[in-house]
């Protein structure tokens, strides 16, 4: 029996794909949790502990490295939630143009003037008039699932779109509607946006990234959106842009203590992902995932290790070793496997940065006295037998 623990609300529709092998529980041995923004760096990370699913894209939430350091891998969904988050940001665009917000909490001012509604709403509503999107330039960073989702459907409502990545995919770019051009530097999509959305992980390199320089280097009046992560933003830099007006609006999914009190913002409860489809989508892959790992130990979507498939275990064991990428790691495993006599009939061995993964199916049942010879080999930081 396998034992989950959700550290958020999971989807039901996902929950449910657990089979009888698996149960909920609160404590006890862990085999995996599954998450979404819960935050994980505290947590305690138990020796039995073999997965973390975040059902969600952004892993910033979970000390990734502390649990590749003991052999727990992280999965995330990628694209699951895309669509969800693409809709919002749409709606966001529009709300930074057209003063919907400022609008609508105005007319509510109106509830007590009766007959005279109809007239008021007329006489005021010249205060709320903005620009439509169609024809003006959406700069785009980082196009991967959002940002390739976001990109087509403003191209689609008539903006003129670009796009940077450095790291562009060809899954994305594959993705992306001929209609938007990428750009070489961020420095031109900073010069060239009349609105900037932003849809990069957060990770060191990319840690306020819009900050005093990238703001000066921007037209007057840009508006700039934010569905990705708060700390991408120098909160300092976005509030005296906003003051001045060089920075005409400002739309978070991700308010803080800071950018709530901010003029000219638009602050959103992180519901980028808050639809029951994007919900759905997150638990169904993140739990296939999890299942996927224990029962057959291969790995799809980790953040931390290589993706691994070998399939369903033909032979009599298979045997999983997450260790560190150094040199040496297969042929010692190997002739551990050689010294009791053990038959390898098929098996893989893959890297990602600092890790690296073995799988073993052998044609003889393991035994206590192997694992334990494979988790003495310097580097490797969990054995598994998966059958
Ligand atoms: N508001 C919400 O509810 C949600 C927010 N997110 C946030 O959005 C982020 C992006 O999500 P996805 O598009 O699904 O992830 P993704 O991994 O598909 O795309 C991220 C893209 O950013 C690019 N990138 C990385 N560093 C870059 C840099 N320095 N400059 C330009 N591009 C760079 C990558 O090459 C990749 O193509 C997540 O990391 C998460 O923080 C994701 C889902 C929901
Ligand atoms: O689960 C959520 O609502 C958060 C989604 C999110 O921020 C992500 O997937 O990175």
């Amino acid at each position: 029996m396998f034992n989950i623990k959700t550290l958020n609300k999971i989807d039901q529709e996902g929950l449910e794909l657990f089979s009888e092998d698996y149960q909920i529980v609160e404590d006890g041995d862990i085999d995996a949790i599954v998450l979404r923004s819960f935050k994980m760096q505290d947590y305690p990370l138990d020796e039995k502990l073999h997965a973390v699913a975040r059902a969600g894209a952004g892993t910033n939430n979970v000390p990734v490295d502390k649990c590749a350091e003991k052999g727990i891998v992280v999965f995330n969904t990628p694209g699951a939630n895309a669509n969800g988050v693409k809709e919002l940001v749409v709606a966001g665009l529009l709300m930074s143009s057209r003063n919907i917000v400022g609008a609508i909490e105005w007319a509510k001012t109106l509830v007590d003037e009766g007959e005279e509604i109809p007239k008021l709403v007329e006489a005021g509503k010249s205060n709320f008039a903005g620009p439509e999107i169609k024809g003006k330039t959406l700069g785009i960073i980082g196009l991967g699932a959002i940002g390739v989702l976001t990109a087509n459907a403003a191209s689609g409502l008539g903006m003129k779109v670009i796009g940077y990545d450095p790291f562009l995919s060809v899954k994305h770019a594959l993705k992306l509607s001929r209609s938007v051009s990428t750009v070489k530097t961020i420095e031109e999509i900073y010069s060239k946006s009349d609105y900037i959305s932003v849809h990069v992980p957060l990770v060191d390199a990319t840690k306020g990234m819009i900050n005093d320089d990238s703001i000066a280097l921007m037209e007057n009046g840009v508006k700039i959106l934010n569905f990705s992560r708060a700390e991408l933003i120098d909160d300092d830099a976005m509030a005296k842009a906003l003051e001045s007006g060089k920075v005409s609006n400002y739309v978070t999914d991700f308010p803080n203590a800071s950018s709530i009190k901010m003029k000219n913002v638009i602050a959103i409860p992180h519901l980028g992902a808050s639809t029951p489809e994007s919900e759905t989508n997150c638990a169904i892959m993140a739990v296939n995932q999890v299942m996927e790992y224990l029962e057959n130990g291969n790995i799809i979507n980790s953040v931390n290790y290589p993706d691994c498939d070998m399939g369903v275990c033909p032979t009599a064991s298979r045997i999983a070793v997450n260790h560190k990428n150094i040199p040496n790691m297969v042929s010692q495993i190997t002739s551990i496997l050689a010294d009791h006599n053990i038959n390898i009939a098929d098996m893989i061995n893959k890297s990602r940065g600092d890790w690296a993964y073995t799988m073993l199916d052998i044609e003889n049942e393991s035994t206590k006295e192997i694992i334990t010879a494979l988790e003495q080999i310097d580097g490797v930081v969990k054995v598994r037998i998966i059958v």
